[in-house]
């Protein structure tokens, strides 16, 4: 009912709708059905209505016109499972409560100022990394480039949050912890008939409920564990005057109400929102630093260029510090164009509007509508971009198409971070993550494909992110002086 037409999409078939049209890869199945319908496309999945937003200006009408409206987050059982009931910050609702996790996150954890603060345990972990590497190439041992990126990356998000590191060696526990993360990250991102057509929920048909709610307990047994240890050496902290977020988290708990919220956060919150650290923070840096060290692996000239860079600004008589970064930026563009190649959450978050919208250019989208934003495709626009299946990181320099275009939500054709309120939490981190990472890889060591495995599988696979389907393994030599892995 109301007045005007819904935005064009396919017909779909009785109960599940267009939800069999999406297909094992829905990134590209809904790209494909964008170009036959258009970049505001409207499907009919079981129950639930969904627009789809596939070019930059469509991303910018949701996330910037109708930003307030398209807040919210679609209630779904699979996401309730992993999430505490969604009461975590990613799918939580936009809200008082909402807003203030998002506050508490940013003062202490994620802004610019907090992330400043805790650059000595990055560094600290970037040490970990070029040590556990440089012992894979004296032992002539290929190198699994996710799984030694994720370990370190899990160690910074135990470090800052619960003063621990989460894993002392790459070994099975490390193994265990990605493969936990990869499980819920591919889960989640399923189309999950039980999300969309609530009736069949009970019958679980792809068995996706009963695999996540598995990892779910195993996650926050870890995520309990953790939390007791820090309970248990609070006074130690104290002492030293050093808090992590869990001790400010608590501070404000202990404090009551929020000023300006009137809200108070609790221990589900304090879970929920250690949960968004591990599996938000994580595996999206580690998959953009795959994806780009494997497009590099496949454009040999490109890291020859990125690495004589490093050489000239850092040299190789110690290691890359984050405060070189400013200076390279070539390195700086090719993770911008890993980023757009490769976006770590392809179909962003779900975002959900209570409201009906009578204006989606000249559309009517009605209430009780899901959106999802196909960040994917948006990076590979032939209308937007040139040549865009190429990895060209010269777009992004002086004089280049891209010269001006920063991916943290100010340009709608590249949104890795997704755009507007819900915008990552976490962009700031991610973007030193991601260069911080690539950049000291990069420095410290010559890269190579095993013998026999010189033809580079770029194939993905699909979740709520997009890894490579083959973990990027790697032969390394060091180039630095030996004292730079000390
Ligand atoms: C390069 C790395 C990263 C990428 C590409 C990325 C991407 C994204 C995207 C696309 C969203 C959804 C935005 C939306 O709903 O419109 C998101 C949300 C979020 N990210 Fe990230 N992210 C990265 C790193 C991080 C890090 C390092 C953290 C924290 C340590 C983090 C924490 C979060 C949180 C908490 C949210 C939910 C925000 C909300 O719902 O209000 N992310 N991220």
């Amino acid at each position: 009912r109301g007045r005007g037409r819904l935005p064009p999409g396919p017909p779909g078939l009785p109960i599940l709708g267009a939800l069999p049209l999406v297909g094992p890869a829905p990134h590209a199945g809904l790209a494909a059905l964008a170009r036959r319908y258009g970049p505001i496309m409207y499907l009919r999945m079981g129950t639930a209505g969904v627009v789809v937003a596939s070019s930059p200006a469509a991303a910018r009408t949701f996330l910037k016109a109708l930003d307030a409206r398209y807040a919210n987050r679609p209630a779904v059982a699979s996401a309730a499972d992993i999430t505490y009931g969604c009461q975590n910050m990613v799918f939580a609702n936009y809200g008082p409560r909402w807003k203030l996790m998002r506050k508490l996150a940013s003062v202490h954890l994620l802004g610019a100022r907090a992330l400043a603060d805790w650059a000595c345990v990055r560094r600290e972990e970037a040490g970990y990394l070029l040590r556990g590497v440089a012992e894979a190439a004296a032992a002539g041992r290929p190198v699994v480039v996710p799984e030694v990126l994720v370990c370190a990356l899990a160690n910074i998000v135990g470090q800052i949050t619960v003063s621990r590191r989460v894993f002392d060696a790459q070994g099975d526990e490390s193994n265990s912890y990605k493969d936990m993360i990869v499980s819920l990250l591919t889960g989640a991102g399923l189309f999950n008939i039980s999300d969309f057509v609530p009736a069949l929920a009970r019958l679980d048909l792809q068995g996706v409920q009963a695999k996540l709610r598995r990892i779910h307990c195993q996650f926050d047994g870890l995520i309990t564990k953790l939390l007791a240890e820090h309970a248990a050496t609070a006074a130690d902290r104290a002492r030293r005057g050093r808090q992590d977020f869990v001790d400010r988290l608590r501070a404000s708990m202990d404090a009551g109400a929020d000023d300006e919220s009137g809200e108070t956060i609790t221990e589900v919150n304090i879970k929920g929102l250690i949960f968004d650290m591990f599996t938000a923070g994580t595996d999206t840096s580690s998959i953009i630093v795959e994806w780009a060290m494997a497009e590099m692996l496949k454009n040999p000239s490109v890291m020859a260029r990125a690495q004589e860079e490093l050489d000239r600004v850092v040299g190789r008589g110690r290691r890359l510090e984050e405060s070189d970064l400013p200076a390279l930026p070539y390195l700086q563009a090719v993770c911008k164009e890993a980023m757009r190649l490769h976006p770590s959450t392809p179909l962003s978050l779900p975002h959900f509007s209570f409201d009906a919208c009578d204006d989606v250019e000249g559309y009517r989208v009605p209430a009780n509508t899901r959106l999802l934003v196909n960040i994917w495709a948006i990076g590979r626009d032939p209308a937007t971009w040139e040549a865009p299946l190429e990895f060209r990181p010269e777009r992004f320099l002086p004089g280049g198409a891209a010269e001006k275009v920063d991916p943290l939500g100010n340009y709608f054709e590249l949104i890795p971070f997704g755009a507007g309120r819900r915008i990552c939490a976490g962009k700031l981190a991610g973007m030193v993550f991601v260069q911080y990472f690539l950049g000291t890889l990069l420095h410290a060591f010559e890269w190579r494909l095993p013998d026999g495995e010189e033809k580079l599988d770029m194939g993905e696979t699909f979740g709520l992110a997009l890894p490579k389907a083959v973990p990027l393994r790697a032969v390394v030599t060091p180039r630095l002086v030996p004292e730079a892995y000390a």
